[in-house]
């Protein structure tokens, strides 16, 4: 197919090759997008508690970083979702607190 030419059908839009599973993966896409807007709102209201956390400990004259805070929050996060659950954990801590 042409690149630069975009999909118009609901087969070529989703890969479908039967109109009934084009609809179902129409729908369900619309699930998946009003989920990660959701996603993308609760990781902002936890970059927002993280960051008063931050600043609470810094102005008590403390360190930005919790490293065994950290640690629960990698296991926490391994232990419900496996082993790609520690990286999400650690792309999370990235957003809240920036790279270490
Ligand atoms: O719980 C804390 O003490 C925080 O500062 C929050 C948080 C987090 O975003 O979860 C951020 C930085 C710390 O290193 C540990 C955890």
């Amino acid at each position: 197919m042409n690149t630069a030419t975009p999909a118009t059908t609901p087969a070529e839009r989703t890969g479908a090759r039967t109109p009934e599973a084009a609809e179902l993966i129409g729908g369900a896409r619309e699930r998946i997008d009003a989920l990660d807007d959701r996603i993308i709102g609760l990781v902002q209201e936890r970059m927002a508690v993280s960051a008063v956390i931050q600043e609470a400990r810094i102005s008590s004259g403390g360190r930005r970083v919790n490293l065994s805070r950290e640690m629960e929050i990698l296991s926490h996060y391994r232990d419900a979702l496996g082993k790609p659950g520690t990286q999400l954990a650690m792309t999370l801590l990235e957003l809240c607190r920036g790279r270490v």
